[in-house]
């Protein structure tokens, strides 16, 4: 939009939260519409890349899965590969993840990037340093005209509307504008506490309510190109690779365990000497009703937050402003319709992602705490109750519109936590018994081919920082 000028005003005496370290890989489409660089990219945030997740313990303490960006076959009828594998029924099979390419790289610690975006099987994102993200972003942002006035702002008076009329800043400035994007953070400063649009709240499904976040030095162990999520007593902890260190965090709920011992049990899980003190966080899971009102449109944390097990709230922020610039109209007011829509499909995605993060608690056969024994039994949200049962009696991976998962990454989890079907599809049979076991083994053994020939995720990370 040459013919708008955006002015950013931020806080230094606040800063940025400075965490979320892990990402989807949607970020490489925003990448590419900002036409950022990657290894300009990786060099000046400590980056790293990521094929996905590794649950460690979620289903019973001693056991994990890989939840993949990757493709892992057909999903359904006589080419499903996950229907043909449980069919087939082989021990000399290995894991169903010995099926899919990039949770074998995961594994094995490699990671390569060739090919076209079409001809390679599976997706990938990053790990980064999220206060040089911002920093990026931020030099990025100035460079192509943005004016960034420091400032703390005290007040955002509303016109006679309902909309925000100006930023009043603590030294008397005020900061004129049309639309407010709301990127306050926590503090919700204009939707939440200038236009009190209320907070939907997520907390009787997502208890998690806290964490602790702390970077470690990195061990001697190879370079994971994976997260790495472990269920503990009353939340989770992640473990982010970075290039130069490691992050750590301790998500748990406060109505299970008090701070002093989730901090403790963050200690425990750290890969090296911590390089910093711990910090604690709060948030509740949710969102606010509306994401667009008046002349104010959230994004980011400003706008709601869902726990971080899936690394989906950056997406949430790139996946709002995709939707904003299809929708906004330079010069005209916005019409109803199109903040409408926005709201909607915003309300949706939160919904959906909701729904995929329950999925992860909700199978669980621990109940070795009171949080593990109310996750198995809660109440679920119905739509989430409606995916589960059309899995369990049909064995259809079912997706309503606005999904930030794609059907495969439900099977991921279904999979994962050793969640099936009843009843095996009987188009299953149309692939004689023999033909399923040779392609199941020979789609094993190509990808345990290719991956042993790749390169390290380390030693590819280096040849592209060294660009
Ligand atoms: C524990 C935790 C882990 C997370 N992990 C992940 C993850 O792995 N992946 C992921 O995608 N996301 C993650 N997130 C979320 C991620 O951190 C945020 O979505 C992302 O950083 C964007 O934050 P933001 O810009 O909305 O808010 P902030 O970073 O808080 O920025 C708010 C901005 O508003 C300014 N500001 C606030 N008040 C004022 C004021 N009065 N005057 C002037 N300026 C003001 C501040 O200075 C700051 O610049 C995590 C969040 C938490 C809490």
């Amino acid at each position: 939009f040459p013919a708008c000028s955006v002015q950013l005003v931020e806080s230094e005496e606040i800063g940025i939260v400075g965490v979320g370290e892990a990402t989807f890989p949607s970020i490489r489409h925003f990448h590419k519409l900002l036409g950022i660089d990657e290894a300009e990219f990786l060099r000046a945030t400590n980056g790293t890349y990521k094929l996905g997740i590794e649950f460690r313990d979620w289903r019973e303490r001693g056991e994990r899965y890989f939840h993949t960006f990757g493709d892992i076959g057909g999903l359904s009828g006589p080419r499903s590969l996950w229907g043909q594998y449980r069919r087939v029924g082989d021990a000399g099979l290995g894991a169903l993840d010995a099926q899919c390419l990039p949770s074998v790289m995961a594994r094995e610690g490699r990671f390569m990037s060739a090919g076209s975006e079409e001809e390679r099987q599976f997706n990938y994102a990053y790990h980064f340093d999220a206060v040089l993200y911002a920093a990026f972003l931020r030099k990025l942002a100035e460079g192509r005209g943005v004016r960034r006035i420091e400032g703390r702002i005290v007040q955002a008076p509303r016109r006679a509307d309902g909309g925000i009329g100006n930023l009043v800043l603590a030294d008397g400035r005020a900061v004129e504008g049309d639309l407010f994007v709301d990127c306050s953070g926590f503090a919700s400063l204009l939707l939440g506490r200038a236009l009190e649009e209320r907070f939907v709240d997520f907390g009787r499904w997502l208890p998690v309510d806290r964490a602790w976040a702390c970077p470690s030095e990195r061990s001697g162990t190879a370079l994971m190109p994976a997260t790495r999520c472990t269920a503990l007593e009353a939340g989770w902890a992640w473990r982010i690779p970075l290039s130069n260190r490691t992050g750590h965090g301790h998500v748990f709920a406060s109505r299970y365990i008090d701070d002093d011992k989730a901090r403790e049990q963050l200690l425990q899980q750290l890969d090296g000497a911590p390089i910093a003190e711990p910090r604690l966080l709060r948030f509740a899971a949710g969102h606010r009703e509306r994401f667009w009102v008046h002349n104010v449109v959230a994004l980011g944390l400003s706008s709601g937050f869902l726990e971080p097990l899936e690394s989906t709230s950056i997406f949430l922020v790139q996946s709002g402003l995709g939707r904003l610039i299809e929708l906004l109209m330079p010069g005209e007011r916005p019409p109803k319709e199109a903040v409408d829509a926005y709201n909607t499909g915003m309300r949706r995605q939160f919904e959906r992602i909701r729904d995929f993060i329950i999925l992860h608690y909700c199978l669980t056969s621990r109940s070795d705490s009171q949080m593990w024994r109310d996750m198995a039994s809660m109440e679920l949200p119905e739509t989430l109750a409606f995916k589960l049962h059309a899995w369990r009696e049909a064995g259809a991976l079912h997706q309503y519109d606005e999904e930030g998962f794609d059907a495969t990454s439900w099977l991921a989890i279904h999979a994962g936590m050793g969640h099936w079907p009843q009843r095996a599809d009987p188009s299953l049979l149309d692939l004689p018994h023999e033909d399923a076991l040779r392609a199941l083994r020979f789609r094993r053994d190509s990808i345990a081919a290719a991956v042993a020939a790749m390169p390290t995720h380390e030693a590819y990370l280096n040849s592209v920082l060294a660009r």
